[in-house]
């Protein structure tokens, strides 16, 4: 059986004061067992902040991870934190090829290639960021994703993959795609990573919130959270929410 992953990105949106606040709820969260056993919890804040969220979340089963990672292995590369230093906080996720990195910073595959393989030359579970700009049919959405994926494994040895299934029309709107076009889609990407070796979960995001998970069924293994994981009380509906939505029978996950 899969355990279903939420992962929440904080982006850029919370100040550091912000953030701890927000870790310490998390960390509330999990005192209070709202952060069930069997589902998986990772939260990226802003890279300043890990320290905090080792501080904040040890002794828990939350994870956490990085919003993005250094294409190089160290050395000269001014601004760049590496995989091998999100390895020593501790971090067990780094998202990769999110939309506003490939649209803002100008990332490009290859970029996303060199940062899968460096996160897995550190024992890092990339969390691969898939998905069509604009809004078109399931069908040529599938290809997109599947092809941006394939991009992004190319040149790894395969092994364990997050992909987050993230339509970039969604990202940031009032509301998720619809069930039936991320079903089609999550199933593309899913029999893609298959097909080349990996194994993993796939997630869904884009307005993702409470209630996501129940329309989108066992399409998907869980959801990756923006803006709506903000509110604890949203976040806690989503941890209850995926331990029966998200949970598939088959498929290699964690
Ligand atoms: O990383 C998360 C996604 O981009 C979703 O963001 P959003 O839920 O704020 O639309």
């Amino acid at each position: 059986m899969t355990t279903p992953l939420v992962a929440v990105s904080l982006k850029a949106y919370l100040g550091a004061a912000q953030t701890r606040v927000w870790l310490g709820g998390v960390r509330a969260l999990a005192d209070a067992g709202r952060v069930p056993a069997d589902v998986e919890l990772a939260v990226l804040p802003s890279m300043p902040l890990l320290p905090a969220a080792v501080e904040l979340l040890s002794g828990t089963h939350v994870a956490w991870g990085a919003q993005d990672v250094a294409p190089g292995s160290g050395g000269a590369q001014t601004g760049a934190v590496t995989a091998a230093l999100l390895a020593e906080l501790g971090c067990r996720f780094a998202a990769v090829g999110h939309a506003e990195r490939r649209s803002l910073f100008r990332e490009t595959d290859a970029d996303v290639r060199a940062k899968v393989a460096r996160l897995k030359a550190d024992a890092l579970t990339p969390i691969v960021c898939v998905g069509e700009v604009e809004r078109i049919g399931a069908r040529a959405a599938a290809v997109a994703a599947s092809d941006q994926l394939a991009a992004a494994l190319a040149g790894t040895e395969a092994g364990e993959v997050v992909v987050a299934y993230e339509p970039v029309w969604a990202i940031g709107a009032p509301q998720p795609a619809g069930g039936d076009h991320v079903a089609a889609v999550a199933h593309a990407v899913r029999e893609r990573m298959q097909d080349l070796g990996w194994r993993g979960r796939v997630l869904y995001g884009g307005a993702a919130g409470p209630g996501t998970l129940g329309a989108l069924g066992a399409s998907v293994d869980g959801l990756f959270l923006g803006r709506f994981a903000h509110d604890l009380g949203a976040l806690a509906e989503v941890l209850d929410e995926a331990r029966t939505a998200a949970p598939r029978a088959v498929g290699a996950g964690a």
